[in-house]
């Protein structure tokens, strides 16, 4: 096995120092450290961070093969700076038994450039009406933790109850898309002024809430943990603030566009992008670009301002990315024909550092440290140190990259970044003390 000496890297921000990677651990850590065995990463200016985690990621196989694989996405995962992947359960056949759960794990285990932890459905067929076979799940190879509908609400209150209670006996988790389904019927993008303008049928913000406060107040009540599912309205965050300072055990992701993105880019003007730290370029003059349509639905500039406080505040525990690649002809058709979804992995680094600056602990922590606590993914989450397994990434948070979907390693190429300029470029990434990532490109 090849030994790693990376020389000069900032290790979540902090002084320049030398790391030797061998045998699957950082074996020592230190200013001039040599080992004449090892391949040497020159890492002047890099920072080094923990590998980063994903709760949330549609890797589409078994099913839509042509849209992403598990290889294909666990490439992009890698490129983007993760070291581990949770998959969500809406493929097809859906993963509500230990048969396909156990077949998404093995495909991660082959493809060997992330660790792919496979989420099992809540429901059978994502149907809402009986529960899947949790228990099955959960003890199968997949080891399965997290449990989800998403794409779908669980929307009937007894059966998430149900479900919550279920997963207690093994401290699982019930990941809800927040989505009262009454309440979006036929709806398109957010209900607001640029819907009404549009003339587009909107998807209030209180579809969202609604399901939250009841979720939450579910939880409380059977003690269980409940993680909710790409928070998108500045309302959502009031509901969780008031569960947590209730001592509910519930935890709650963003994703990156959530906090760059507003329902602006949908009319074209030429709005769309909050500005950040720098200059987020803009994603303008696209109008009904179905690249812009997901689930939940891109907001307003309250919310985007909102959700970014939550999430230094902690009151949002972690950025994931909902990465749900496409293929072309499910998004380059009419807005109303196109399914929602956008691609995150290659960029949620990026859109983090835009959003938070350089901000090195925060960033380990909600979207790495976080994440892994969350899923239980030990050996994931740890900051590069002396005996920790090396799982790693190494950010050069000093170039600027502009985004071409035709350079991404994801089969889909529904990126809402296209052509613009972001700050951060991964380096490396290492799984284990394998580089699955060098010089920015995949190894294999
Ligand atoms: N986010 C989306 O718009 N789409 C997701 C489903 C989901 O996360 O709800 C998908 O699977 O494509
Ligand atoms: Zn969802
Ligand atoms: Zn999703």
């Amino acid at each position: 096995m090849t030994a790693y000496l990376i020389k000069n890297v900032s290790v979540v921000g902090a002084a320049p120092t030398d790391l030797l990677i061998r045998d699957g651990v950082v074996a020592q850590a230190g200013a001039g450290l040599s080992a004449p065995d090892a391949v040497v990463v020159e890492a002047d200016g890099l920072v080094a961070l923990p590998g980063l985690v994903d709760l949330h990621t549609h890797l589409r196989e078994p099913g839509r093969e042509d849209a992403e694989t598990v290889e294909s996405g666990s490439r992009a995962a890698a490129l983007g700076g993760y070291t581990a992947v949770c998959a969500m359960a809406n493929t097809s056949p859906v993963a509500d038994t230990a048969g396909v759960v156990e077949q998404v794990w093995r495909l991660g285990r082959e493809a060997g450039l992330v660790d792919v932890q496979p989420i099992g459905a809540v429901t059978v067929g994502l149907a809402g009406e009986r529960l899947a076979e949790l228990g099955a799940m959960a003890d199968s190879a997949a080891r399965v933790r997290i449990f989800s509908d998403d794409g779908h609400c669980v929307a009937d209150p007894m059966l998430m109850r149900r479900a919550l209670e279920y997963v207690k006996a093994f401290d699982g988790i019930i990941a809800q898309h927040a989505e009262e389904p009454r309440l979006t019927e036929g709806a398109q993008m957010h209900e607001g002024e640029v819907s009404t303008r549009l003339g587009l049928t909107g998807w209030p913000a209180v579809a969202e809430e609604a399901i939250i406060a009841r979720d939450v107040l579910l939880a409380e009540h059977v003690g269980s943990r409940l993680h909710i599912c790409h928070v998108s309205t500045a309302g959502s965050v009031e509901v969780l603030r008031h569960a947590k300072a209730r001592g509910v055990r519930v935890t709650a992701e963003v994703c990156p566009h959530h906090l760059l993105l507003t329902d602006e880019v949908i009319g074209g003007s030429g709005a769309g992008a909050v500005a950040g730290s720098g200059e987020p370029g803009s994603p303008a003059g696209r109008s009904y670009d179905p690249v812009f349509k997901v689930n939940p639905p891109l907001r307003t500039a309250t919310d985007v301002a909102a959700l970014r406080a939550a999430l230094v505040e902690g009151v949002i525990d972690i950025v994931a990315t909902d990465h749900a690649p496409h293929a072309v002809e499910d998004k380059e058709c009419e807005w109303a024909y196109a399914r929602p979804g956008m691609l995150g992995l290659e960029t949620a680094l990026s859109i983090a550092l835009e959003v938070l600056g350089p901000e090195w602990d925060l960033i380990a922590e909600r979207l790495s440290r976080a994440p892994a606590r969350i899923a239980g993914l030990s050996g994931h989450g740890v900051d590069p140190a002396p005996g920790v397994p090396a799982n790693l990434t190494l950010v050069d948070p000093a170039v600027r990259r502009t985004i071409e979907p035709a350079d991404l390693a994801s089969r889909s190429r529904n990126t809402p970044y296209a052509h613009m300029t972001l700050p951060g470029r991964v380096v490396a990434t290492f799984l284990r003390g394998e580089a699955t990532v060098l010089d920015g490109k995949a190894v294999k």
